[in-house]
C-alpha cells in the first residue's frame, strides 16, 4: 500500500515541552483522513511538520518520501489551509486566484472560480470584509486550485454553518474522488467525520492513540454492559480500552476480533463519534489536576 505521509517517532518541543512525541502514523494514498483530539493535543503541530513549517526535534516525517522541512520541492504537491485561514485580507478573491497562477506550477484558476461562483463569494470584495466562513471557502478554493496530491486542512469547517459544512465536505469528497488527492483534516466536529472520512488518527497529549481505517476501527470495537468487572478475561475480548463501574455494573469499551460470547454481557455497537469520545474521555484528568494543584 502506498503511503503519502509517514511519521516515525516524530517529536516536536516548544520551550522544552513536548507538543508531539513518538508520533508514528502512516496515511494511505487516496484517503480522506480525520485528525482528531482535544485542544492542545498536537494536531496543528503535526500538520505544520508535514508541510515543512516546523523542523522535527525527534524522529522524522516524510511526505511522498521526502522530508518537507529540508526538501522544499515536495511542497508543490501539498496544499495547506491553516487554522486561521490566512488569506491576504486586502486582496479580493479574484485577485487571489490570479496571484495563485503566478506562484504555482500547476494552477487551475477555472476550478477556483467555478467553486467561488457556486458558493456566491463576491469576486471583487476584499476578503478581509467577507465572513469567516466565506474566507474559509476562499482559502479552500485556492488550496484546491493548486491541484495538490496531499491536502492538509487545519479545522477547515470550524467557521462554517451546518449547510456550508455539509457542502464543503461533500465537495471535498467529490474532488478527492476525481483527482485521487489524499486529505488530512483536523476537526472537533465529530458527527461529520463518519460520513466524510475513511481514515482516522486520534491524537491525545502529543501521541497517537488510535489510527486506521474507519470501518476497521468501528468493526473492531464494542461496548459491553454487564456485572461488575474486576479485570478477569472475557471470551472474545482482545483488550479493554476503557472501563466505568458502579457498585454492581461495569461498562467497558473493548477491542474485539470476533463476537463476545459470554452471555452475561450485553453487547452494543458504537458510532465513530461515541468511540472517539470514549478514547478521549478522562485521559489526562489526573495530570491536568496535578498541574493546577487541585484534587482530581
Ligand atoms: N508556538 C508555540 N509555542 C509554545 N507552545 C506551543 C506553540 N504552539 C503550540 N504549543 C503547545 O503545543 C501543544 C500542541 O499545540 P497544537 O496547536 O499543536 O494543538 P492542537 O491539537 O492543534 O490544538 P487545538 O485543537 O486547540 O487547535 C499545546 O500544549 C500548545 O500549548
Amino acid at each position: 500500500m502506498e503511503h503519502v505521509l509517514e511519521a516515525e517517532e516524530l517529536g516536536k518541543r516548544y520551550a522544552g515541552r513536548w507538543a508531539l512525541r513518538d508520533c508514528t502514523v502512516r496515511l494511505p494514498a487516496g484517503r480522506v483522513a480525520a485528525l482528531v483530539g482535544p485542544n492542545g493535543a498536537g494536531k496543528s503541530t503535526l500538520l505544520h511538520l508535514a508541510v515543512g513549517l516546523l523542523r522535527p526535534d525527534a524522529g522524522e516525517v516524510r511526505v511522498f518520501g521526502a522530508a518537507p522541512y529540508e526538501n522544499t520541492t515536495v511542497l508543490a504537491d501539498i496544499g495547506f489551509v491553516a487554522q486561521d485561514t490566512p488569506v491576504y485580507r486586502d486582496f479580493t478573491a479574484d485577485e487571489l486566484v490570479r496571484m495563485g497562477g503566478k506562484v504555482n506550477r500547476r494552477w487551475d484558476a477555472a476550478l477556483a472560480k467555478a467553486r467561488l461562483a457556486q458558493l456566491g463569494i463576491p469576486p471583487r470584495k476584499p476578503v478581509g470584509r467577507l465572513s469567516g466562513g466565506q474566507r474559509a471557502q476562499v482559502a479552500l478554493a485556492l488550496a484546491l486550485a493548486k491541484r495538490p496530491r496531499l491536502l492538509l486542512l487545519d479545522e477547515p469547517v470550524a467557521s462554517l454553518d451546518p449547510l456550508a459544512r455539509r457542502e464543503f465536505l461533500q465537495s471535498l469528497m467529490g474532488s478527492v474522488a476525481e483527482t485521487g488527492t489524499t486529505v488530512l483534516l483536523s476537526s472537533h466536529i465529530l458527527a461529520d467525520l463518519e460520513r466524510s472520512c475513511d481514515f482516522l488518527v486520534v491524537l491525545q497529549a502529543g501521541t497517537v492513540h488510535l489510527s486506521g481505517m474507519v470501518d476497521d476501527i468501528v468493526a473492531g470495537h464494542r461496548q459491553l454492559v454487564g456485572p461488575r468487572h474486576h479485570g478477569e478475561p472475557i471470551d472474545g475480548v482482545g483488550a479493554v480500552v476503557r472501563a466505568r463501574h458502579t457498585d454492581r455494573q461495569s461498562t467497558l469499551l473493548v477491542r474485539t476480533d470476533g463476537s463476545v460470547r459470554d452471555p452475561s454481557w450485553t453487547v452494543h455497537e458504537l458510532t465513530l463519534e461515541d468511540l472517539i469520545l470514549a478514547y478521549l474521555a478522562d485521559h489526562d484528568a489526573q495530570a491536568n489536576h496535578e498541574a493546577w494543584g487541585v484534587p482530581a
